[in-house]
């Protein structure tokens, strides 16, 4: 177990006037070489939780296991510097912590402060820049003069650079455009898939790390609401959302999904590409190549006068192989999946994650077509997501 934390509870300004309680009785594991992600409300703990992985805080009671070392409450712990280095924490705007003129400064800077020889610093730093996908032309240039996204990566790679076997960070893609959100996500699964790192992090976005987390642990004031695999997280749903946790739109359309075609058991389909695969696998074996052309109002709804198939499990041969279009309206936005299927009002808590997205999904096996094209977009809902 990479980290194992038994009935722990922190408290800030503890034994003062001021005592600010900010963990409450957490019990959780994070095994070895997994993706995990931390989720809840701003000021749930989950900053604070973090800050206890790697000793930075210790706690007020109870018992921190992390690797081979113990922290308890009240007691002197040994072999702190040793699991600095090997939990590497990212902070929020790490970028914020870059303070050499060069990115090769910047990166060595740890390694040698751990007393690493200054040719090993160099290739540490070197290597590092690589996992986060930046060559060595970057070595020589001044940090500050990089965009916005680059900074991140060259800050993450100065924690990677410490070669830590755990990494946490706290919440990486914050104020990222999309398009550097995405790419960080994907960096980061490619580093747990390709260095084993037990990889955690905390996000508020949690369609973001959805499709790569493996375990999530969901706090809610200071406790832990929720820990297990997605598909646990789905069957929680309700229970959570009473509670006042926001989920993701992909776990609403999963649900409205799952809960028309009897999928309930199966491992939920939490991005785009994985639904579109799992509902060309709903369609009939002779259905020709589908293209879902039909076309949706301006507020994103489904066409009022679009004809909406009845089609239940087992019944999938009245899936029409092509949707009609609906005249008089400017949108050629593709009609949404999840109203098409005829999932009626569940899919009016389906905004889509699916969103702008034409999947191609492989529908191998199916006499006379190669591939099914879904054009997929779940229902909209003003406001969502
Ligand atoms: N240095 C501090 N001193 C006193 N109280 C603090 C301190 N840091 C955090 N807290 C409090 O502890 C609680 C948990 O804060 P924490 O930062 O861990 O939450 P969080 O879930 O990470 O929030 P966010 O998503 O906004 O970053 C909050 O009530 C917060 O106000």
């Amino acid at each position: 177990m990479a980290i194992h934390f038994e009935q722990v509870s922190f408290a800030y300004d503890d034994r003062s006037l001021w005592r600010h309680s900010a963990l409450e009785n957490v019990t959780l594991h994070v095994a070895r070489g997994a993706f995990a992600a931390i989720a809840g409300a701003s000021g749930s703990g989950k900053s604070t939780l973090m800050q206890l992985f790697n000793g930075l805080l210790k706690p007020t009671a109870g018992k921190v296991r992390v690797l081979d070392v113990t922290l308890q409450a009240g007691e002197k712990a040994s072999g702190m510097r040793e699991l600095r280095r090997r939990v590497g924490l990212v902070f929020q705007f790490p970028e914020q912590q870059l303070f050499e003129d060069t990115v090769e400064k910047d990166l060595c800077f740890g390694p040698l402060n751990f007393g690493c020889p200054a040719a090993e610093a160099r290739e540490r730093a070197s290597r590092a820049l690589a996992l986060v996908g930046l060559d060595d032309s970057f070595l020589a240039r001044n940090p500050f003069h990089l965009s916005g996204g680059q900074m991140r990566k060259v800050a993450i790679a100065s924690v990677l650079a410490m070669e830590p076997d755990v990494i946490a960070l706290d919440e990486p893609t914050a104020t990222l455009d999309p398009q550097s959100r995405a790419e960080l996500a994907g960096m980061l699964s490619r580093l747990h898939r390709e260095q084993g790192k037990t990889l955690i992090v905390v996000t508020h976005r949690m369609e973001e790390m959805l499709p790569y987390a493996e375990r999530w642990i969901v706090m809610n004031e200071g406790r832990i609401a929720f820990q297990g695999t997605p598909g646990e997280l789905v069957r929680e749903a309700v229970r959570l959302e009473a509670e006042g946790l926001k989920l993701p739109d992909s776990i609403h359309c999963w649900r409205a999904v799952s809960a028309r075609f009897g999928l309930e058991a199966e491992e939920p389909c939490l991005t785009a590409e994985a639904l579109a695969e799992r509902l060309a696998r709903l369609m009939p074996r002779t259905q020709p190549a589908v293209a879902g052309n039909a076309v949706m109002n301006k507020a994103g709804g489904v066409p009022e006068n679009a004809a909406v198939p009845s089609v239940m499990p087992g019944n999938t041969a009245e899936l029409p192989a092509v949707l009609p279009a609906v005249p008089g309206t400017e949108s050629q936005r593709p009609v949404p999946a999840a109203a098409v299927l005829g999932l009626g009002p569940e899919a009016v808590k389906a905004k889509s994650v699916l969103e702008e997205k034409t999947v191609q999904a492989a529908a191998a096996g199916r006499p006379g077509t190669e591939q099914a094209v879904f054009a997929v977009r779940g229902a909209a809902r003003e406001g969502g997501g």
